[in-house]
């Protein structure tokens, strides 16, 4: 896959499967549209991901904000589904200001060679807002192209969208974040040492420091399966700070079941499915401990379920 936050310019001859958005998350919705564009794919036409972006460090605000899929993470989602093309395209003032005509000629014909476009009903782009699906269908008629307006994707009467999973993830709502999502939320990162603490109640633990912009669901435990070094394995995940022992960073620190691996320095994806309960600040490490089986047989009762229905 090709990874540009510049438009690319195809050779002669070459056109594409094009599908526009801000794509947080590459919900089930995203999911439809690449499938779309996956379709039109041949030796002749490139997939293309076309998305706009704000660098996070340009924004105005006192607390950046925080994204379902960090950079890498999309790219990598993106390239596991087959696109040619991710184009993150910085989101300045003179493509804020681009007249939707001008954008279509400059970016989608002249250098793209659009072939097809897929975008949702709601998809606006341009000066004001001003361009929509119904511009683009038009434009296509003049310049040679096909504007496929697909149906949103929903979840009842809802559209899944980016904004939705966010609104679940904040309630710590994992089943249904994952369900909109169509794949198990997860965060990655190195497995740091912590202070080791955990092992003398009889809890080793992984500790892991997210990325700063990736959205984490709310502080509390939760059981979780972390993909590493490409093993799955079973467990429970803190998210926060510790109370107890007062750590001073937001950590995600999973107990591993079954794993006697030494893997400081190793990278990890920790994969979300259930909220257990809030983080609490104990008396003592022994009312931890205490807490901790119990979180521990409400994981595994959990994952016979699981492997029951399978
Ligand atoms: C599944 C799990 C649940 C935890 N729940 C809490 C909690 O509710 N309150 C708290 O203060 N710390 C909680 N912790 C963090 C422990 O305080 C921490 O594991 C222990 O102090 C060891 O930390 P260390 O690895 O930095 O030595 C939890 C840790 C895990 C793995
Ligand atoms: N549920 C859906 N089904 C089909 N297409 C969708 C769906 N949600 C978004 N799209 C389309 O996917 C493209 C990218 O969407 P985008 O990420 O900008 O929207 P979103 O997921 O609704 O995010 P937000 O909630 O932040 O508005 C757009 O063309 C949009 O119309």
């Amino acid at each position: 896959m090709i990874y540009t936050t510049e438009v690319p310019r195809l050779e002669e001859g070459v056109r594409s499967a094009v599908t526009l958005g801000k794509f947080d998350g590459l919900h089930r919705g995203h999911q439809k549209l690449i499938h779309r564009i996956q379709k039109k794919r041949s030796r002749n036409c490139r997939t293309v991901v076309f998305t706009f972006d704000v660098p996070p460090r340009s924004y105005m605000l006192k607390t950046p904000p925080k994204f379902l899929l960090t950079y890498e993470e999309r790219r990598e989602l993106s390239e596991e589904r087959g696109i040619d093309i991710l184009a993150e395209c910085p989101f300045t003032e003179e493509l804020m200001h681009m007249e939707p005509e001008d954008f279509v000629k400059e970016y989608l014909v002249e250098r793209l060679h659009a072939a097809y476009l897929a975008v949702g009903p709601d998809f606006c782009f341009g000066h004001n807002r001003k361009g929509n699906p119904e511009l683009l269908q038009k434009l296509g008629e003049q310049y040679g192209f096909q504007v496929e307006i697909v149906e949103k994707e929903k979840d009842g009467a809802r559209d899944i969208s980016s904004t939705y999973v966010r609104e679940e993830l904040e309630k710590g709502n994992m089943e249904k974040v994952n369900e909109l999502l169509g794949y198990p939320y997860f965060t990655r990162g190195e497995i740091v040492h912590g202070r080791q603490l955990g092992r003398t109640i009889g809890v080793p633990t992984a500790n892991l420091i997210p990325h700063e912009i990736k959205k984490l669901p709310p502080n509390g435990v939760y059981i979780t399966k972390s993909f590493i070094d490409g093993k799955l394995f079973e467990g429970i995940t803190n998210v926060g700070y510790k109370p107890t022992v007062r750590e001073n960073f937001l950590g995600v620190e999973t107990y591993l079941f079954c794993c006697n691996e030494d893997l400081y320095g190793q990278e990890a994806e920790v994969r979300f499915y259930k909220f257990l309960r809030p983080e609490v600040k104990f008396d003592s490490l022994e009312e931890l401990k205490k807490q901790l089986n119990h979180d521990v047989e409400m994981a595994r009762m959990f994952f016979e379920e699981e492997n029951r229905q399978k």
